[in-house]
């Protein structure tokens, strides 16, 4: 049976359950962050990102986002310290982002949605590959950044101005040398807790490292999200937007910071 979601009012987060019953399994994301109801950690690590600026790929259009690939068969894009343990390698980030400026972000911070949210994905080399992690307990770790509408950010450009070439489902390009670093914000204070993908497959393997300071986007910027389609070549036309998923009950996990 061929799984296909999607974001829509048939296929969308209320309907994955009927592929993917994981959708409500104990540890799904993203959450409602209530920093009020974090606990301050003080035996978290700083966080450890060490990402080589000509491991980039590629940037792809996979009809639920688009995403910017990294080389990760050598430990040379790793993140290390935080909550975590060992290395974990830097595969892919992405984003979410919605149809207007009041919404867009997956995980939210006291109910308040960002326009966007961005998404670095990393693997546990304790695992030989992404798709052997993936299905791990501790087998990735993403660091999720929120947007903020405010100036201009001159960091996303590069990653905006290639959307233009891969505006449609499948479509992916080069896109080399650029340093994912350059996208964090000053402060790597961040929220941690133990949960999942976002989408389907769903699965229960994700450490998400959660930063409290957003970069900035403009609404212009955020418009040229919006450029991209859900859909391919041929097919009926569908604007890449509102690729988010709400937030999911917490079932009694904790929230930590790293931060007082
Ligand atoms: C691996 C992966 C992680 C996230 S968070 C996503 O949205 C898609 O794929
Ligand atoms: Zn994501």
């Amino acid at each position: 049976m061929s799984h296909s979601w999607g974001y829509g009012p048939s296929d969308g987060p209320e309907k994955w359950c009927d592929g993917f019953p994981v959708a409500n399994g104990p540890r799904q994301s993203p959450i409602d962050i209530i920093p009020g109801q974090t606990s301050y950690d003080s035996t978290l690590k700083p966080l450890k990102l060490n990402y080589d600026p000509s491991n980039s790929t590629d940037i792809l259009n996979n009809g639920h986002s688009f995403q910017v690939g990294f080389v990760d068969d050598v430990d040379s894009s790793t993140l290390t310290g935080g909550p975590i343990t060992g290395t974990y390698r830097l595969k892919q980030f992405h984003f979410h982002w919605g149809a207007c400026d009041d919404k867009g972000s997956e995980h939210t911070v006291n109910g308040i949605k960002f326009p966007c949210e961005l998404h670095l994905v990393h693997w546990n080399t304790k695992y030989p590959s992404f798709g052997e992690a993936a299905s791990e307990p501790d087998g990735l770790a993403v660091v999720g950044v929120f947007l903020k509408i405010g100036a201009a950010n001159p960091r996303l450009q590069k990653v905006l101005d290639a959307l233009g070439a891969i505006k449609s489902k499948g479509k992916q390009t080069t896109f080399s040398n650029f340093d994912a670093k350059t996208l964090l914000p000053c402060s790597l204070d961040y929220w941690t807790y133990d949960g999942s993908l976002t989408t389907p497959p769903l699965l229960e393997s994700v450490t998400w490292i959660v930063l409290k300071e957003p970069i900035s986007v403009s609404p212009t910027q955020m418009g040229k999200f919006r450029s991209l389609m859900f859909s391919g070549d041929g097919e009926a036309p569908c604007c890449m937007q509102d690729n988010y998923r709400p937030p999911q009950p917490l079932k009694g996990r904790k929230v930590r910071r790293s931060f007082k």
